[in-house]
């Protein structure tokens, strides 16, 4: 590589000066964001929360507490009344521009009916890529065949979307995510309707997606899987209640502050402090958080819950 390098090439290297590469490039960071829809109705409040490179993030809250709308804001769909939201140490339009952030639908979201085909759809990834005319090069093609591969699409790749199965349908946005090349991923909601087998593949892929030093930011109400697979937890209503690493957000005391009342709690008084038992099960669909009357929290998480307070 070197010695094919012109020498005008290699003077301006050694003209140039030296530059530490950055301790740390930020993924996402969110600093007091604000956005008030049109009716007046400020979804989000004084947002903020910092997410690094490689991480995946879990998005959490009960229905209505901005989830949705902070993903519209990061894909600058919505403007922010107040505060600042940057992408991989840039501004939302230059991510944009980049093609850097790519977003996984939830399934409602999606006219299953419009007649397109799985490779289609992946190559949806690729548009803003491509000229006025969208018409695909040989790099374009190829990408798209290997995200459809990552994600064990390929057979499918001829057949109508509106064909596929709850869970093939996530895998083939998911593809479309990756033909992208979007460094950073939003993911509404993906394991809704999909089976556990299909759930661990999803998982398994954000992790090498995560290896490569991805930002995934993934909404979901499945409060168990989220210890499995999330290296933190942003937990929303309205405004961010708690941000950080699983294990110091994902408490009792935060979620029952995050849900208020939604939430359905089951209480084992009797497993309190011994090892291997539940203490208290927490559910906001149907994989429950399960908490045990050990490890970090333990004060708070194993304090028993009054009716007062249900
Ligand atoms: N275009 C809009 N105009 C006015 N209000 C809106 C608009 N979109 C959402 N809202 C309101 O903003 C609040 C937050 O909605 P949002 O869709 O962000 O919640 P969410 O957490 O994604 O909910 P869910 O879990 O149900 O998907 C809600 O009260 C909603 O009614």
């Amino acid at each position: 590589m070197t010695m094919m390098m012109g020498s005008t090439d290699a003077k301006h290297r050694a003209r140039r000066p030296v530059r530490e590469p950055p301790a740390q490039v930020s993924g996402l960071s969110v600093r007091d964001a604000t956005v008030t829809y049109r009716n007046g109705h400020t979804a989000l409040e004084s947002a903020s929360f910092d997410i690094p490179r490689g991480s995946i993030t879990a998005l959490v809250g009960v229905n209505g507490s901005g989830k949705s709308t902070l993903f519209k804001a990061i894909m600058g769909f919505v403007g922010l009344a107040k505060g600042e939201i940057s992408i991989l140490d840039g501004s939302v339009s230059a991510a944009l521009k980049a093609n850097a952030v790519a977003y996984v639908p939830q399934s409602e979201d999606v006219d299953w009916n419009f007649p397109v085909l799985v490779e289609d759809v992946v190559m949806m990834g690729r548009y803003g890529r491509m000229g006025v005319f969208r018409r695909p090069s040989p790099s374009d093609r190829q990408a798209v065949a290997e995200a459809l591969e990552r994600v064990a699409m390929t057979p499918f790749a001829k057949r109508q979307i509106g064909e596929l199965s709850g869970g093939q349908k996530k895998r083939v946005f998911l593809a479309r995510a990756l033909a992208q090349e979007g460094q950073v991923i939003l993911l509404d909601e993906p394991f809704t309707g999909v089976d556990v087998k299909t759930e661990a593949a999803i998982i398994d892929l954000l992790k090498a997606l995560r290896d490569e030093g991805r930002v995934m930011l993934v909404s979901t109400h499945n409060l168990g899987s989220v210890p499995e697979f999330c290296d933190r937890a942003v937990l929303l209503n309205r405004t961010v209640l708690a941000a950080g690493p699983t294990d110091t957000v994902f408490t009792r005391a935060n979620l029952e502050r995050t849900f208020g009342g939604v939430l359905r709690h089951f209480d084992f008084a009797s497993g309190q402090g011994e090892s291997g038992r539940p203490t208290c099960v927490l559910t906001d669909d149907e994989r429950p958080f399960v908490i045990y009357g050990e490890g970090k929290g333990d004060e708070e998480r194993a304090e028993p819950l009054t009716e007062a307070r249900r």
